[in-house]
């Protein structure tokens, strides 16, 4: 039987053990703070930061919410990234991307506090994951880690596949499971849109990463039999529903779960993981800046 990894239970799991972090901060006398801003009129992005806001309340923290006018001057982005990096109150400050074409959005990366930084993008605290010694590990790869954990696959020695190179998936992750810890150790190679025969490299693959923001791409027949598949993809595609789309993975999940012994769907499997990393990174950001030791899940 195939194992369909739960996302929305393990997220929750990592929500309720970083209770006691949150009260030790408390007992402190720190409220942890997280500062999203979003200068976007997707309605896409909307739905996540107002996901993300909800997700503050229930584990109490406390959740400020920037919104810019996308045709506002750069600038004003820029200037709230310095009010909120002088904010004793805000912990942690996630920026929304994708930004309007007008606004540079390395300089973005760049101006927030690497200290504040709980995605984790800024050069600092890529550098620093890259030699190992990260300070927040960006928050979709930290899930990834978390969901195979949670289905106690092992990635020491095995043959991982990643397909996608974007700064915020397919780098960071190829990053964490090449690292010799908990959750790295493997063999690994990145696969991107211009590799030749993507197929010679999944079909021999141990575990495969579906992370090129194709929709459904990835099906059964790319896939060994017994492969784990984890599937980053958030793909809203038409579809005659009430809101006019569905939400699909990059992985054609039927098919591949003929094939995987372990797969995680999307929507419902990382999605709310990277979620539940980003309160993860506040409470740890809290910690760290208010010096105060917590214990993190
Ligand atoms: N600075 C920044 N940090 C991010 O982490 C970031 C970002 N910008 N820009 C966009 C992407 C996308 N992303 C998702 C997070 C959660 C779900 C999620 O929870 N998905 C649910 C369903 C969501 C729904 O119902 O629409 C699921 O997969 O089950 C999806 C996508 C974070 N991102």
């Amino acid at each position: 039987m195939t194992h369909v990894v739960d996302g929305n239970a393990v997220a929750a799991d990592v929500r309720s053990g970083l209770e006691d972090a949150i009260e030790t901060l408390n007992d402190a006398g720190v409220q942890p703070g997280l500062a999203t801003v979003l200068m976007s009129d997707d309605d896409a992005s909307a739905t996540y930061v107002s996901m993300k806001q909800r997700d503050c309340e229930e584990v109490g923290i406390n959740g400020i919410h920037v919104e810019i006018d996308p045709d506002a001057p750069a600038e004003e982005l820029y200037e709230t990234i310095d009010e909120l990096n002088a904010d004793p109150d805000v912990h942690g400050i996630l920026v929304q991307l994708p930004v309007p074409d007008h606004v540079d959005d390395r300089e973005v990366l760049r101006r927030i506090d690497p200290a504040k930084d709980v995605d984790g993008f800024h050069p600092e605290n890529v550098g620093r994951l890259v030699a190992g010694d990260a300070r927040f590990k960006p928050c979709t790869p930290h899930g990834v880690q978390k969901l195979l954990a949670s289905a106690d696959v092992e990635m020491a020695g095995k043959d991982v596949v990643v397909v996608g190179r974007s700064d915020i998936v397919g780098k960071p992750l190829a990053n964490l499971f090449l690292q010799r810890d908990e959750g790295g150790n493997a063999t690994v190679t990145v696969c991107h849109s211009r590799t030749d025969d993507l197929e010679a490299h999944t079909t021999r693959a141990d575990v495969v990463v579906a992370a090129a923001g194709v929709p459904e791409f990835i099906d059964g027949s790319m896939l060994k039999e017994g492969a784990v598949v984890v599937d980053v993809g958030t793909n809203r595609v038409d579809a005659d529903t009430e809101k006019g789309y569905r939400l699909t993975g990059d992985v054609d999940f039927e098919s591949a779960k003929e094939k995987a012994d372990v797969i995680t769907p999307s929507p419902g499997g990382v999605g709310p993981m990277t979620r539940a990393m980003l309160l993860y990174n506040t409470v740890k950001a809290a910690g760290d800046l208010a010096d105060v030791d917590v214990t993190l899940p």
